[in-house]
């Protein structure tokens, strides 16, 4: 029985989703899981570029990746396919592949932690040494098709949802609106994630770190310092539990 993937979505675009799927996904190798990446649609890049799952995989060293459909504008997927001319994606075509990506055993040289003896308190993301990350597109409600969102993926998936939101002024309307349409769509968010986290906070920001989880009622599992991005693979891995909470894999 796998447990259920996690999907990371956000306040918008350039929050620093992938950075922070990275962040855990280099959190989980730390304590044994085997990681999984999944892009369900990318978009802005071409052919053979590397996408958002590659890079979360490049930073944190996760091996297995899934993209599912890539549309060539830097765009929202549903806008991104109109213009070009293309179908929009449907919930199955989305879902049906995660599924058998999700299905696939982890390699068998992984070092798996079992739920017996891996040092960190892992919650029921996981049951079987993995934890499979799914990153979303732009902000919560960015349309992936017609009338379809990320959050009709993670119900679908059954996926508790990580909202990666900004630091500053401007951060506590966007971010609750966030948390609460994820929980209007009666999925469960697992709490907030600062996706790109000043070396010198100014007044807002340092107050946000109190703010956030209170006005959303959901815990504050983060923040990524600004930059993070630019690390290297080895550098990133060795940081990037330290920028979370130490039981962020138990609350998820
Ligand atoms: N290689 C890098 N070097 C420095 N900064 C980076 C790097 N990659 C990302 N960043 C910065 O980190 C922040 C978050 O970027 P990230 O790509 O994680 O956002 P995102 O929410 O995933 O965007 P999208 O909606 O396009 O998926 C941005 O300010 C970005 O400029
Ligand atoms: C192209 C970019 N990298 C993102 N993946 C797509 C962001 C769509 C944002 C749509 C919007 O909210 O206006
Ligand atoms: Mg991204």
């Amino acid at each position: 029985m796998t447990g259920a993937p996690v999907v990371v979505t956000g306040t918008g675009t350039d929050v620093g989703k992938t950075v922070a799927t990275a962040a855990l996904a280099a959190a989980a190798r730390a304590v044994g899981l085997d990681v999984g990446l999944c892009k369900p649609i990318q978009t802005g890049l071409a052919a053979g570029q590397p996408g958002d799952a590659d890079e979360a995989a490049r930073l944190s060293g996760a091996r297995r990746v899934l993209e599912v459909r890539r549309l060539p504008d830097p765009l929202a997927p549903e806008t991104a396919a109109r213009v070009a001319g293309l179908p929009q994606s449907t919930l199955a075509e989305l879902v049906d592949p995660i599924r058998g990506w999700l299905a696939e055993p982890v390699p068998g040289d992984a070092q798996l932690a079992s739920a017996s003896n891996c040092e960190a308190d892992v919650g029921p993301a996981w049951t079987d040494g993995r934890l499979d990350l799914i990153e979303g597109a732009g902000g919560v409600l960015v349309r992936l098709g017609t009338d379809l969102t990320v959050l009709d993926l993670a119900a679908a998936l059954d996926a508790p949802v990580i909202v990666v939101a900004r630091a500053g002024l401007g951060t506590l309307s966007d971010t609750e609106l966030a948390v609460r349409a994820v929980e209007a769509a009666g999925l469960r968010c697992a709490g907030i994630v600062i996706g790109s986290w000043q070396y010198d906070p100014n007044l807002a920001e340092r107050l946000n770190l109190e703010d956030l989880p209170r006005l959303t009622g959901v815990p504050l599992l983060g923040r990524v310092p600004c930059g993070a991005g630019g690390l290297g693979p080895a550098e990133f891995a060795r940081l990037a539990p330290g920028w979370l909470e130490t039981d962020v894999l138990g609350i998820l």
